[in-house]
């Protein structure tokens, strides 16, 4: 039995589609499209490649993007500079600031600068809080973007036993809510954890975000479980080539083998976490100028 491939890149596209449509809908009442600025402090080569893909994408939805580069030696002064004026910017709807920053940031003091209503990311720890107590506000885009996927998979998630393995303020804890506002049973699960593979085990649906390459094989998983596979993992090609290759925390394809779903990495999450940030700038945007929410852009 071979699981069924949950496309990323098509929902994904699907997702932009929607957020397209929207975006327009919100120029046409507003007069001015939605914006997005996206902070980048120094010269990480994987971010740069990131934050141009999002300019892009963010464009390609009808949007309006601005990118503020900062250099690597940046002091914190100047990132809460940039920050402020960015709340204070009315073409301005949302804020991301890359992730991780230079050493010498503190990347909670940004991140506390950032006006909530503009912060896309949902990182900010009134958007947290919403999240925790079920109020609406910005949730973060990596575990919006599963739980989406999750959804058009299943259709309703009450009673299924879930397990989020990562604990992280940015994709664990957050993942982890989400699916208990679906009335999942969940487990999470982290480095401290005993016995994580009969944890796993237990899992109808299996989100695994843990920043280790193949770290869970097939033989750990339940027969016709879904499988959410957030690792985004740059590994040496196996094949000798000297060339390096992406790969999640799950090892696809023992895994494949004993799944009901299972999304790839490439072209699972990676490609929806885009298609939610958009879909965030102009839920952002709409309620910012007080307009009711879209219907199209709800989970
Ligand atoms: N697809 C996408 O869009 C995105 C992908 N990612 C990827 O997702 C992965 C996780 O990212 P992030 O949450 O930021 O990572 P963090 O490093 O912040 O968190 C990793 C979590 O995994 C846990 N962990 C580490 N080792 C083990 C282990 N051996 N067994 C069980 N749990 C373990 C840690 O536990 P503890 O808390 O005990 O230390 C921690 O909670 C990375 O590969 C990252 O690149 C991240 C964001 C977006
Ligand atoms: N403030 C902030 N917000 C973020 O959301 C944030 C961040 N900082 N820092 C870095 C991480 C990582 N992240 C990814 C987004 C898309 C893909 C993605 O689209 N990946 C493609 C592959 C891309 C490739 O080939 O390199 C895929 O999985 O198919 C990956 C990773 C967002 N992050």
């Amino acid at each position: 039995m071979s699981a069924d491939l949950i496309d990323g890149k098509a929902h994904a596209a699907a997702l932009r589609a929607q957020v397209a449509a929207a975006g327009a809908r919100f120029n046409a009442e507003r007069g001015r499209p939605a914006g997005l600025a996206v902070v980048l402090v120094g010269e990480d080569a994987a971010s740069r490649v990131y934050v141009a893909s999002k300019a892009r994408a963010t464009l390609e939805a009808g949007m309006q993007s601005f990118t503020h580069r900062l250099p690597a030696g940046a002091t914190q002064e100047e990132v809460l500079e940039l920050v402020v004026r960015l709340n204070a910017d009315e073409a301005v709807d949302g804020i991301l600031v890359q992730l991780p920053l230079p050493p010498q940031i503190d990347e909670t003091a940004v991140i506390c600068a950032i006006d909530p209503d503009k912060d896309v990311d949902g990182f900010h720890v009134n958007n947290a809080g919403r999240l925790a107590v079920g109020q609406d506000g910005l949730v973060p885009c990596t575990p919006l973007g599963c739980l989406m996927l999750l959804r058009a998979r299943h259709g309703s998630l009450a009673g299924l036993r879930a397990v989020v393995v990562g604990r992280s303020n940015i994709v664990g804890k957050p993942m982890a809510r989400l699916l208990l506002a679906q009335d999942c049973t969940v487990t999470m699960a982290h480095s401290r954890t005993r016995d994580l593979q009969a944890v796993v085990r237990e899992a109808d649906i299996l989100v695994a975000a843990i920043g280790r390459p193949l770290a869970i094989p097939g033989a750990w998983i339940k027969p016709g479980a879904t499988v959410i596979d957030v690792g985004i993992n740059r590994i040496e090609d196996p094949a000798g080539s000297g060339k390096t290759r992406l790969v999640g925390d799950i090892d696809f394809d023992s895994a494949v083998q004993v799944a009901g779903a299972i999304t790839p990495v490439p072209g699972g999450v990676g490609p929806m976490t885009i298609a939610v940030l958009l879909r965030n700038t102009v839920v952002a945007a709409r309620r910012r100028a007080g307009l009711g929410a879209d219907a199209i852009l709800c989970p």
